[in-house]
């Protein structure tokens, strides 16, 4: 799924410094380091974790609600700390649309008794997960607005979701000035056939990577929904992203100054749709499953929140919003760039319908900086490749049928 049109984006690591690959090191240091940490922000970047501090965690990493940018927050994480990664043996996820299998999983390295991360791709299954991560695993996931979350999914994927490939054909066979997206929510039955395989985010997009039934309310739903809140530890939500980080570095015992980010994967504003608020309403009622999924945990989190104390979260989304601040400040010359003009290395790929920006890394840096603020925005694909040929000392095969 998706992955036809995918191709390694990068030879190895292509400049990313690996212990199994030293001479690659030209882009800068490596993010694991014996120095110790001094009142300097740059030096948090490097604090040695011991990897028994952490537990092992799980991300469900759902389709278009920022979970690249978590993804990569985990990434390096787990490349500091010298993790084990749970990795599909094939591309960056496990035969999405599929559900989630355990034998889908790469061996684990020598060396390594467990796996600490998982966070490729999937549609969730939990009894599967559960047979590959330990017991006292972590698992958190991501939900957006659900009327944010279907405009992106419908620009991202208009051409590799078939009911949204056909709406796109139609508007092109007609003379109107209707958007694709329109034109789809005009009739989406016309388009969606819910027993075409790869339709699975054409509705509910959020429900279908949860596992849930997509396709329509049925007497189990409530229920599969508490199954799903006693299986989660944390649901973030895209709305209140920095809010969420806080509480992930609390379950994952990580300082505020090691949950920086970037935003990633963001659309080009020229693949973005004004909704008027007809729209909206259509993209609730088609999506009316998301918008039960989504208004269930947005609850859940406050609930969460509220027992970790609302003012001491807002004390420390302050904090967290400051030194994350200090570090964009440090390692970005310039965010919102189109690819052609990103160097290889940093350049999202480019694998959807829609143009997705990125960010110049700021130039003369030390080399240990660099390696860290090339880390810090470096997409999805390119960084899976990196820590899998870090891992496995091999690259990261294509899909079989390939
Ligand atoms: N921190 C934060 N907060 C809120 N929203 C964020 C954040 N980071 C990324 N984004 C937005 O999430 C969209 C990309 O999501 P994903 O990375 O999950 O996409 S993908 O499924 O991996 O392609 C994409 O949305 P659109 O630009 O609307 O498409 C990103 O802009």
């Amino acid at each position: 799924f998706f992955v036809n049109n995918w191709k390694m984006p990068l030879k190895k690591t292509d400049g990313l410094a690996t212990d199994s690959n030293p001479q690659q090191n030209h882009i800068g240091g490596d993010t694991r380091s014996s120095s110790a940490p001094s009142e300097n922000d740059a030096d948090l970047f490097y604090i040695q974790r011991i990897r028994t501090n952490s537990p092992p965690v799980v991300f469900l990493k759902t389709h278009r609600t920022g979970g690249s940018t978590v993804q990569n927050l985990l990434f390096r994480m787990g490349e500091r700390d010298g993790a084990t990664f749970a990795f599909p043996h094939h591309t960056y996820h496990f035969n999405y649309p599929q559900r989630f299998r355990a034998e889908l999983v790469d061996k684990l390295p020598s060396g390594s008794s467990q796996y600490d991360i998982l966070c490729s791709h999937m549609r969730l299954d939990v009894e599967q997960l559960k047979k590959v991560m330990s017991s006292n695993a972590i698992f958190i996931t991501i939900l957006r607005e659900p009327v944010q979350t279907f405009e992106s999914v419908f620009s991202y994927y208009s051409s590799s979701v078939p009911a949204f490939a056909s709406a796109k054909k139609a508007k092109a066979e007609t003379s109107g000035n209707k958007s694709a997206l329109s034109v789809f929510l005009d009739s989406p039955q016309t388009f969606w056939d819910p027993k075409e395989f790869n339709n699975g985010l054409g509705k509910n997009p959020m429900s279908f990577d949860l596992g849930l039934n997509s396709r329509m309310w049925n007497s189990s739903w409530l229920a599969d929904l508490t199954l799903l809140e006693e299986a989660f530890q944390l649901v973030m939500i895209a709305e209140h992203f920095d809010e969420s980080l806080v509480l992930l570095g609390a379950l994952l015992k990580l300082e505020l100054e090691e949950l920086a980010y970037v935003r990633l994967n963001s659309r080009s504003a020229k693949d973005i749709t004004l909704l008027d608020e007809v729209t909206k309403v259509k993209i609730r009622t088609w999506n009316n499953l998301d918008v039960l999924l989504y208004d269930f945990f947005l609850q859940v989190f406050w609930e969460k929140a509220g027992q970790y104390g609302l003012e001491r979260l807002r004390r420390e989304v302050g904090l967290l919003r400051a030194s994350t601040e200090r570090i964009r400040q440090k390692c970005v010359a310039k965010s919102g760039v189109p690819p052609d003009q990103l160097e290889d290395l940093v350049r999202p790929s480019q694998i959807g319908s829609a143009t997705i920006l990125g960010h110049q890394v700021q130039r003369n840096l030390t080399k240990q900086d660099q390696g860290f603020c090339t880390r810090l925005v470096l997409h999805e694909l390119q960084y899976h490749a990196h820590l899998y040929y870090q891992q496995y000392a091999r690259d990261m095969g294509l899909a079989p049928t390939q």
